[in-house]
């Protein structure tokens, strides 16, 4: 799927999300392995904030760390930009420390996230599970359906690929609450990936043959549903999500950010629409990028993703940063 290009964002912008991504991501990384993921969160929002807010446009954070009682920075609302109220107007979906645990932990696949697109482009969605599945480019429209089974989907996912559900491997979040989901899988012969954290990730990695995910299943953060459509739209792929309320609490949280349909199957094209621009870095090793590393005494490695929707071009950035 393509998007025509956005006046709004700026090419410029495309390399300039990466800075924004790098910053955040080495700030967290010198917490990495410490055991405080509050910690390493802060350092990583931080040093995003600032980021941000050296760029010029007139943007507001959709996504972002959650509403603004309960997040002083990088809040859903917030304005950052150098150019507010004249700049270019562009909605932010961001998780500056996507994996806290993984990153506490120093475990694989934590990310610096960031999507940008023009006003409205990016579904507000609160801080709710969403229940997710994903799939990488080249198979037929419509091929995943969350109001199908598990395994309608697996059979349907291998019959296009030409070959057996037992062939096919599915990635799904370490928790209790997939254990149905699990032996359904598995009594259906497909491998199973578990990981403990990271569904931007888990995502993204459909996409990549090397990874050898055919599919992502399961519930997980509804504003990383958003972040990974944002990447999708660049690579290629198709992703259904449906958020999930446990109270009406978090009903009426989404009712306040404008999703009237609560019980709405989305298609990756509604929760990121239009030209956007997806940009990560890693922070630990994983299967998308590789971790922040220090070589020698001041310098800081890093590896990144950029992507635009309208072009597709992908581009992967390695950093070299010299520090105080
Ligand atoms: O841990 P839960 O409650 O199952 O939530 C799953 C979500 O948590 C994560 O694994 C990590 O999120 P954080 O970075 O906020 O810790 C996400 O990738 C995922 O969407």
């Amino acid at each position: 799927m393509t998007a025509a290009p956005s006046q709004v964002l700026d090419r410029v912008l495309v390399l300039e999300m990466v800075r924004v991504t790098e910053a955040a991501a080495i700030a967290a990384s010198v917490l990495t392995g410490r055991g405080d993921e509050k910690a390493a969160d802060a350092a990583a929002v931080d040093a995003m904030r600032t980021a941000l807010n050296e760029l010029y446009m007139d943007g507001t954070v959709v996504i972002g760390e959650g509403e603004r009682d309960e997040a002083p920075m990088l809040y859903i609302g917030e304005k950052v930009g150098s150019a507010i109220g004249t700049g270019p107007k562009i909605d932010i979906a961001l998780d500056p420390l996507e994996g806290t645990t993984i990153c506490a932990t120093a475990g694989p696949n934590s990310l610096a996230v960031l999507a940008i697109a023009d006003e409205g482009g990016l579904l507000n969605a609160p801080d709710v599970y969403m229940d997710k599945i994903a799939v990488g480019p080249g198979y037929p429209e419509g091929i995943i359906d969350l109001d199908k089974t598990p395994t309608e989907n697996i059979t349907a996912v291998a019959a296009a690929k030409g070959v057996a559900p037992r062939d096919i491997i599915v990635c799904v979040l370490d928790r209790p609450r997939h254990e149905a989901l699990i032996a359904e899988l598995r009594s259906i012969g497909c491998g199973v990936m578990l990981i403990g954290d990271g569904d931007v990730a888990g995502v993204i990695a459909t996409t990549n043959p090397d990874t050898t995910i055919d599919v992502y299943m399961g519930s997980g953060g509804a504003p990383e549903g958003v972040l990974a459509c944002a990447a999708l739209r660049c690579v290629g792929g198709q992703f259904k999500g449906r958020l999930l309320f446990r109270n009406d609490d978090e009903r009426a949280r989404a009712a306040k950010w404008g999703v009237t349909d609560l019980d709405k199957q989305y298609d990756l094209s509604e929760l990121a629409k239009g030209d956007c621009i997806f940009a990560a870095t890693g922070v630990t090793d994983g299967s998308l990028l590789a971790g922040v590393k220090r070589k020698g005494g001041k310098i800081m490695t890093t590896e990144s993703v950029v992507m635009r929707a309208s072009s597709g071009t992908v581009r992967w950035v390695k950093g070299e940063h010299r520090i105080g």
